[in-house]
């Protein structure tokens, strides 16, 4: 067939016969983590605490005071001085209010947990543990250690102290020990931004599929999975199969990663290689040897700017982002690499004779089960899935250790990575 080999030189355009120079899967993620090192890393940014969940430490958080910063009570009862029976005085000491008078000797006040212990107190008594007699005296019922039951100044940590390092992801609890610790705002690395450019004439945006007619599956997708591997979208459009549109939005943009959807193949309004081949664009990775998703693409298409191309089936997109975007948004976004993991897999799966497969599965009492509907163009098992299991070239059998990749919903729950 030589006429798609001079279709190619002559304008860009793959032909199908370019799988030969596609990347193996591991390679591929290597590669797109490599590209990101390659970016100088971003000058961290102040972020006030509510705004700052999923993004990295840039700076490491140093306590700003000592927690606690004044002894506290750790229970409900009385704060006691000396050996008792204890005289109660009439006032009471609760957490927030100022600070306390010095007790003496055979002196008790009651106390709430949390408030500041007063001067000159041996130990706090749990109100389960005291007993006050007719005369109004405190007697304990139980041997009295001293300071017990009192939190002193400094016991977690001391001002200045290094609480976490560079590179921790903020989590709900990093948020909770920053606001501890006397932190309004957070040194953080800023997340990527990321325009995503959906591509397609045959996309509705609503209502039911008609007339040869689908709906985008990817536009309600992508923005908030990219989120959750770190990125901040900056915009959704939809440009049709339009290759000036296509140009113009990749040449126009100054976003630190362009992610296209539809379009990577050689079919006749598969814009994508002959627009990167205009703008002079560096393919990184031209087709992956994975299934689905192999002609999923990777390009610098600026000095600072990468361009994800994820092909249009729906899970092949899929793929693209957990094999391109993922390594690439979590290296720019200053996240470590997940630790990779294996579990036994239930059922065998079979494989393709030379590339990897990616197969949604769920995990069940330690177990990777197999989901169906794992075909290119279904996100029916997906939708279903815990992860995405890592089949080797020629299938795996019931029982292999298969790698996994988490699919972010899984592991830290829809509220934490996706808002
Ligand atoms: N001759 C060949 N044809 C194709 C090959 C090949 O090797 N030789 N590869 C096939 C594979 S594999 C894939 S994957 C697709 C990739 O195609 P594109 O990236 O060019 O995507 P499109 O052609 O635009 O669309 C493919 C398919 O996906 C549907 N689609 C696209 N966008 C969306 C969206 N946002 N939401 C839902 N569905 C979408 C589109 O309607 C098509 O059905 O190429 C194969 N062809
Ligand atoms: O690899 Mo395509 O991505 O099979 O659908």
């Amino acid at each position: 067939m030589p006429a798609p080999a001079l279709e190619t030189e002559r304008t860009g355009r793959r032909s199908t016969h370019a799988h030969h120079k596609a990347t193996s899967w591991p390679e591929a993620r290597v590669v797109a983590e490599r590209a990101a090192r390659s970016v100088p890393r971003q000058a961290p940014v102040s972020v006030p605490l509510d705004a700052s969940l999923g993004l990295v430490l840039a700076a490491p958080l140093t306590a700003l005071t000592d927690l606690p910063s004044f002894d506290t009570s750790a229970m409900d009862g009385w704060a006691v001085a000396g050996p008792g029976p204890w005289e109660v005085r009439e006032d009471g000491v609760l957490a927030g209010h100022a600070e306390p008078e010095a007790l003496t000797d055979g002196e008790a006040v009651r106390i709430a947990t949390g408030a500041r212990i007063p001067p000159d107190v041996t130990a706090v008594l749990r109100s389960e543990h005291g007993r006050i007699d007719d005369k109004g005296r405190l007697h304990a019922t139980r041997d009295v250690v001293h300071a017990q039951d009192i939190r002193p100044r400094g016991q977690e940590c001391r001002r200045g102290d290094r609480l976490l390092p560079v590179g921790v992801l903020v989590t709900p609890a990093v948020l909770g020990l920053a606001a501890a610790a006397g932190y309004d705002t957070l040194a953080a690395v800023p997340r990527p931004r990321v325009e995503v450019l959906v591509l397609g004439d045959e996309l509705l945006t609503e209502g039911l599929p008609q007339e040869g007619l689908i709906r985008d599956a990817l536009g309600p997708m992508l923005p908030p999975w990219l989120r959750a591997l770190g990125a901040e979208v900056v915009a959704v459009r939809r440009l049709g199969d339009d290759a000036k549109a296509l140009h113009k939005a990749i040449s126009g943009s100054d976003a630190d990663l362009i992610v296209t959807t539809g379009g990577t193949a050689a079919g006749p309004v598969d814009h994508v290689h002959p627009t990167l081949h205009r703008i002079g664009a560096e393919l990184l990775v031209d087709g992956v040897k994975v299934r689905p998703g192999h002609p999923m693409l990777l390009a610098r298409t600026k000095e600072k700017q990468y361009l994800v191309g994820l092909p249009g089936n729906p899970l092949a997109a899929v793929s693209g982002l957990l094999t391109l975007a993922e390594p690439l948004l979590r290296t720019l976004a200053g996240r470590t690499a997940p630790e990779p993991y294996t579990l036994p897999l239930q059922d065998a799966v079979h494989g393709h004779p030379y590339d990897t497969r990616l197969v949604p599965v769920v995990l069940r009492a330690d177990r990777a089960v197999p989901l169906h509907y794992n075909g290119p163009a279904m996100l029916r098992g997906i939708a279903a899935s815990d992860a995405l299991g890592v089949v080797p070239p020629g299938g795996a059998r019931a029982g292999q250790e298969l790698e996994l990749l988490d699919l972010p919903w899984a592991t830290a729950g829809i509220d934490v990575c996706f808002t």
